[in-house]
């Protein structure tokens, strides 16, 4: 396959740039903070100056950004996108954002004769590293063709939902849940702890049942240790909530359970957890501060 341009080398966008590497794609990459390229480079990608280098050099570009804002920056600033993107070409973004968002930029693109993809991911850094990401891809169907082979290094599983803002909608969906999850799973293991069970025991007891899932499995041990060294950023889960809330109040939905969540994850981030991992939550139930992260 051609070279594909990469834009965002944050914790997945390295991991993921860095699995297309790792099985034989040459890969431009890019970044806000340009020293994020460097171990790229090593690996043997290119580093483009600006989104708009990037868009130039390759027919496909991919972009993991942090939010809205940021994945609109690099389409319409300075040196962005817009500025190269053309006919024959493709932008797929990967950042999880809102339909509105995704919107924006697949009509910017579009008028400028190229095609868009949003294709927000389910699965974190691990899944990410291992190529066994959920692809939830949405707008023009050639261009999911074509981006394919590569989506099949970067996930298990890649899904075509449609018209742009499906993908969007479904990981904001999922990002709802699993937050609200994340909260009754940290209130669990301090009701458990204040009442004089092991909360180790408890992780056995859930991963044994019917409520057994990976991410109790994978976070609960670090959480109990208070350990939170970031896969997915607590601030990037907030996000997801309040782009998911603001999702039911377009279609009236009372989300009471997730709009409790999106409390204690606000709280999280106004005591300075925003950059640990979304677990450390926890310490907002336990009422403590973390001792490592
Ligand atoms: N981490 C995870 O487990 C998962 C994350 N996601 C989603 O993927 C996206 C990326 O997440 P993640 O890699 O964890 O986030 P990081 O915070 O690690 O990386 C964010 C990236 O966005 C860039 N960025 C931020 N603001 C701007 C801006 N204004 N202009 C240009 N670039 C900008 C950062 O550049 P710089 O280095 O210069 O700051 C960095 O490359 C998010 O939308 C997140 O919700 C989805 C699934 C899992
Ligand atoms: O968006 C985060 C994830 O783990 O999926």
């Amino acid at each position: 396959m051609e070279e594909i341009g990469f834009l965002g080398m944050g914790i997945m966008g390295k991991a993921m740039a860095m699995n297309l590497l790792r099985h034989g794609f040459k890969v431009s990459v890019w970044n806000r903070t340009l020293s994020k390229c460097d171990e790229l480079k090593e690996h043997g990608a290119s580093v483009g100056e600006s989104p708009a280098a990037v868009i130039k050099k390759c027919k496909y570009t991919i972009g993991m950004l942090s939010d809205p804002a940021a994945a609109l920056s690099v389409v319409f600033d300075k040196d962005g996108i817009l500025e190269e993107i053309c006919s024959g070409k493709g932008y797929i973004d990967m950042s999880t954002v809102d339909a509105e968002t995704s919107s924006k930029i697949s009509e910017a693109v579009k008028k400028k004769g190229g095609s868009f993809l949003e294709a927000p991911v389910s699965g974190s850094k691990k899944p990410a590293e291992d190529g066994q990401l959920v692809i939830l891809s949405a707008g023009d169907k050639g261009l999911y063709d074509a981006i394919l082979p590569a989506f099949d290094v970067l996930g298990k599983k890649s899904f075509f939902l449609g018209e742009v803002g499906n993908g969007a909608k479904m990981k904001l969906v999922v990002n709802m849940i699993m937050g609200s999850m994340m909260n009754a799973f940290s209130e669990g293991l301090v009701l458990a702890d204040k009442s004089g069970l092991s909360p180790n025991t408890l992780l056995d007891v859930l991963d044994l049942g019917a409520i057994a899932n990976p991410m109790f499995k994978m976070k609960g041990p670090s959480m109990i240790q208070n350990s939170y060294s970031p896969a997915f950023p607590l601030k990037h889960q907030q996000k997801d909530m309040r782009l998911a809330l603001a999702l039911g109040d377009e279609n009236a939905v009372s989300m009471p359970v997730a709009a409790a969540a999106n409390e204690a994850f606000k709280k999280a981030r106004s005591t300075g957890l925003g950059d640990l991992d979304f677990s450390a939550v926890y310490e907002i139930f336990k009422g403590t501060e973390p001792s490592s992260a």
